[in-house]
């Protein structure tokens, strides 16, 4: 068994909760509530940004070129083509995409960034991959067991959104192949580092649907003074 093998079988539950969770079974159904999808997109939009970020950082660390190419081509995905998925959302709820952007992250979508942000600036580049990882791998059989469950045709109102991941593959092969290389050269307590990043990462993964599907916010007394 390989070491992302064994990261995906220690973490079933996370991966089952998040299959189940009411976001994700709503994205299935073509039905959600306009609100949530509209938090989603907010949330999302500013997270990519994060994510592009910190695969800057793992870029200035790379040492061959090779890496460096896989970084540069994965800031190209993130940057360009999933801005697709982000539409078939915005389509739905009738608003344009620009006026989603530029909104804070409530407090589950910040705490994943500086989660993500910190294994970056903190650890080795196979400590992030870790903390990577399962934004590609749980996005990629969320819309396998999406189509297995609701077989969407193309008039889904997500059938985009859902083809989309279950057709992204190879983000998840190539990072779990560089991965598996660090893996190969760890020492038992930055192997352990690496689990504990991953596990926390799909912790945060489920997190960030709840956050949507609550419309989760910051404290504050607006409410009180309204
Ligand atoms: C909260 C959240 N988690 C994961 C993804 C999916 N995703 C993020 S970056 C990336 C490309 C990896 O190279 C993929 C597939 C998302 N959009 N939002």
């Amino acid at each position: 068994m390989t070491f992302t093998d064994e990261l995906r079988k220690e973490n079933d539950d996370i991966y089952q909760l998040i299959f189940n969770h009411p976001f994700v079974q709503g994205i299935g159904k073509g039905e959600l509530p306009k609100q949530a999808v509209e938090h989603y997109i907010k949330a999302d939009f500013e997270f990519l940004n994060a994510f592009v970020q910190v695969y800057s950082i793992a870029l200035s660390k790379s040492t061959n070129r090779e890496d460096m190419a896989y970084f540069h081509e994965q800031i190209q995905f993130t940057l360009y083509d999933e801005v697709q998925p982000h539409l078939n959302f915005s389509d739905y709820i009738g608003v344009r995409f620009e006026d989603l952007q530029g909104h804070p992250l409530p407090p589950s979508g910040d705490h994943y960034i500086k989660h993500m942000l910190y294994h970056a600036n903190m650890g080795s580049l196979g400590e992030t991959l870790s903390a990577l990882l399962p934004c590609p791998w749980t996005y990629l059989e969320i819309g396998q067991e999406l189509i297995k469950k609701y077989q969407p045709t193309k008039d889904h109102p997500f059938y985009k959104w859902i083809h989309f991941y279950a057709e992204s593959g190879h983000e998840t092969e190539q990072m779990r192949k560089r991965l598996d290389a660090f893996a190969a050269n760890a020492s038992t307590e930055e192997k352990l580092r690496m689990k504990d990043a991953f596990r926390k990462s799909c912790q945060l993964e489920l997190a960030f649907w709840e956050m949507s599907y609550t419309c989760e916010e910051w404290p504050s007394n607006k409410a009180v003074t309204q």
